[in-house]
């Protein structure tokens, strides 16, 4: 029986006739398949810890950009991609060269919200054509649980007509880097490290043990570490669905949510979080693997799937809220022009991709409002052909009936409010998301509201 055919809980370890050797990883080659905001940090780290590095990727772009010493995702710096030893390719022949393949390809959710396994069974399937025999694979894209047991591994063995646990094997490891937060970063958060018996898992504990230095947790099965990275994401989605549920209450009752929060937060249990536009390709699509994967075995995941719709609700209240203040300040919505500020999914980073601002946009054009973008993270080009809106390259508030503050970017908090209300025209209307605006600095003809 293939070993593969039963999730290993860990208990009784399946044994191979692998043991597991000192790595050394002068003597060792790395290949990262994906190149992207979470593989190529994870390159450039193997390199520093002193392994050989093969770095693929399927885009010519990207591939030519890292050669020529540009740091395609803005977290690493240039310097870092110039000096580090890694080789970029296109060419998966170079895979043959590694003893390991880390594989870091986009798992998305389709236009129904299931979980689409594309990129991880193509890359699957390319891995097993290029590989030699004995190589550990480790997925680390966030999938459903059992998706590295049912989808990864069986792609590999099409790939490379092996078998997995005899030829090659598959471990499973998370990633948590978060997107403009440099106090987590790769080598100071706990790596969650499985493999499909526990010879394999040791084997990628110790891969991971010498490029962490926070260590590793050593999970029972790969399933266990498939569930806890996407439980991670589901219990942030719920929480900010909380607060975004009660900012819709409290908009009703006319109590400024933000004092609310912020009185509520003196005491010591109460879990602080935002409400806000609940964007990017992780929070918003986590939720529905595991919803997929519930439902799939007979579960039905009621809380999640509710959270998942009251934050998708968020850029209609957000379009309302400006609707509210500028009907309030007497502008005609087909005659208002309005600037938003901050267009990328958060604050501080410049990653426009399923930034829920363009939710709120759609909402406003469809008032008849005209809308102007500005982001200094974010590439004017970038935000014209994605949010179909005019890219202001230096911010400008003459000429505007409206100022949506929507992601709140460092660089907007140290804007003075009177200044805002003098620059913007006659009677300005302000929504203000994060509520970044001191609102008692504001004159009475700004007509104010935040979530
Ligand atoms: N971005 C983040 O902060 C985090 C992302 N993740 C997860 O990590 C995975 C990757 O996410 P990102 O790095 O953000 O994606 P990304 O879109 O930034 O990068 C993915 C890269 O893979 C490449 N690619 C696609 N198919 C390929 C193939 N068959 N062979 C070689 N390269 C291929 C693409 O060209 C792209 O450069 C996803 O599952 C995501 O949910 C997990 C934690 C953090
Ligand atoms: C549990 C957790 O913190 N997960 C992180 C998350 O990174 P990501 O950048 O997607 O998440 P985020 O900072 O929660 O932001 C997601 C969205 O939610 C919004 N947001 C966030 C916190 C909050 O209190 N209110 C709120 O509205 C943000 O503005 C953003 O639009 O997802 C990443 C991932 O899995 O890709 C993961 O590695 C990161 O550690």
């Amino acid at each position: 029986m293939n070993s593969l055919s039963e999730p290993d809980d860990g208990l009784e370890g399946i044994e191979t006739e692998r043991e597991n050797q000192l790595l050394d990883p002068t003597a060792t080659t790395v290949a990262v398949v994906g190149l992207g905001y979470v593989g190529l940090p994870l390159a450039v780290g193997f390199d520093d810890t002193g392994f050989d590095v093969v770095g693929y990727d399927v885009s010519q772009e990207t591939i030519a950009a890292l050669e020529a010493g540009t740091d395609t995702t803005g977290d690493l710096g240039d310097e870092a991609i110039v000096e580090s030893e890694v080789s970029f390719t296109t060419s998966p022949d170079a895979i043959s060269r590694a003893q390991y393949v880390v594989v870091t390809v986009p798992t998305p959710v389709d236009d129904d919200d299931r979980p689409s396994m594309e990129y991880v069974v193509a890359a699957g399937e390319e891995v097993g054509q290029h590989m030699t025999r004995g190589t550990t694979a480790v997925l680390e894209s966030t999938v459903y649980p059992g998706a590295t047991r049912q989808e990864f591994a069986p792609a590999i063995e099409r790939g490379s007509g092996m078998t997995c646990g005899e030829d090659f094997f598959v471990g499973y490891s998370p990633e948590r880097a978060n997107p403009g937060d440099e106090e987590h970063g790769l080598s100071n958060v706990i790596k969650v490290v499985s493999g499909q018996d526990e010879t394999v898992r040791e084997d990628v504990a110790a891969l991971y043990d010498l490029l962490v230095d926070a260590g590793v947790h050593r999970a029972p099965s790969m399933e266990v570490a498939e569930s806890a990275k996407v439980i991670e994401n589901v219990q942030r989605d719920l929480n900010i669905a909380l607060v975004n549920e009660l900012a819709t209450v409290f908009e009703e009752l006319d109590v400024d949510t933000r004092a609310v929060l912020e009185a509520a937060g003196t005491k010591w249990n109460f879990h602080e979080y935002e409400p806000g536009l609940v964007g990017g390709h992780c929070i918003p699509v986590d939720p529905h693997f595991l919803a997929y994967r519930a439902r799939q075995a007979g579960a039905e995941p009621e809380l999640i799937q509710t959270a998942r719709a009251v934050n998708e609700s968020m850029p209609h209240h957000v379009a309302d809220l400006m609707v509210k203040a500028l009907s309030e300040a007497g502008h005609p919505l087909g005659e208002s022009r309005v600037l938003v500020l901050g267009l990328s999914y958060k604050p501080n980073v410049g990653d426009l991709r399923s930034s829920k601002v363009a939710d709120v946009i759609a909402a406003l054009k469809e008032y008849g409002i005209d809308v102007v973008g500005h982001d200094p993270y974010a590439d004017d080009e970038a935000i014209e052909a994605q949010f179909d809106v005019e890219a202001q390259p230096t911010l400008s508030l003459e000429g505007f009936d409206g100022l949506l503050l929507a992601t709140p970017h460092e660089e907007f908090r140290d804007v003075d409010p009177r200044v805002l209300a003098d620059r913007l025209d006659d009677d300005p209307a302000i929504v203000d998301v994060d509520g970044t605006v001191d609102r008692s600095l504001l004159p009475e003809s700004v007509s104010y509201r935040r979530v």
